[in-house]
């Protein structure tokens, strides 16, 4: 049977920048009981939240558009990232961030949120919990442009997209933002559009 308890857990701070880069150390029981020694660098970036904002009458969605750096040097030609609005929780809880977030990004104003699940994004080498939300929105919620908090360098351009034409987009590869697919798949298995 799997014991997987471990113990003597040493933590080393290889970066702490902007966000942390621990490098831990630690000893992990095996199937058979014995003990070995492991190492594992896991990147603490804190939690986030990310939410899908859809119109069921003219079945549309709010998506964004933004400079992603950590794509740019793997693989994406032009760095542009099309994803479902989203933030850091910061110290906030979920739902108060990913509101806020909401206003932030893509300018509208919702007051009503519905929590679908949450997943580890990358449980390898990043220790984000990310909580995912879905919410109707109409065009008289838009209270202003959005495109990011003032004091942040976020450029972000606000889409709205009609959900056909989102799902194409995840077959054509133009979407290829985990958080993204997942919420635009929720929202086909479950009929939200
Ligand atoms: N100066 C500086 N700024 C940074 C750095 N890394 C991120 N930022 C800035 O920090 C801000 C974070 O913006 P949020 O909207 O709070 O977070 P997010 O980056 O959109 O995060 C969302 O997407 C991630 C990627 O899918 C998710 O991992 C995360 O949970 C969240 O959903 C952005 O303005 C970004 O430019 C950095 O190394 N240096
Ligand atoms: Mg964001």
């Amino acid at each position: 049977m799997k014991k997987g308890s471990i113990r003597n857990i040493k933590k080393e701070v290889l970066s702490d920048q902007w966000y942390t880069l621990n490098k831990y150390t630690y000893e992990y029981q095996k199937e058979d009981g014995s003990w070995e020694t492991q190492r594992r660098e896991a990147y603490d970036r804190g939690n986030g939240a990310a939410i899908l904002l859809y119109e069921p009458e003219r079945k549309t969605v709010i998506l964004t558009r933004q400079f992603r750096m950590p794509t740019y040097v793997n693989q994406n030609t032009d760095g542009m990232m099309i994803e479902v609005c989203a933030g850091l929780l910061d110290d906030q809880d979920p739902e108060g961030c990913i509101i806020k977030e909401v206003e932030e990004e893509t300018g509208f104003k919702i007051d009503k949120v519905q929590k679908v699940f949450e997943a580890y994004m990358s449980p390898g080498s990043v220790t984000e919990i990310l909580h995912f939300f879905v919410a109707p929105y109409h065009q008289s919620m838009k209270i202003h442009e959005g495109g990011g908090a003032e004091d942040e360098t976020e450029n972000i351009e606000v889409l709205e997209i009609p959900f056909e034409e989102a799902m194409a987009m995840i077959r054509s590869g133009e979407i290829r933002d985990a958080k993204t697919i997942m919420l635009l798949q929720y929202a086909r298995l479950n009929g939200l559009l």
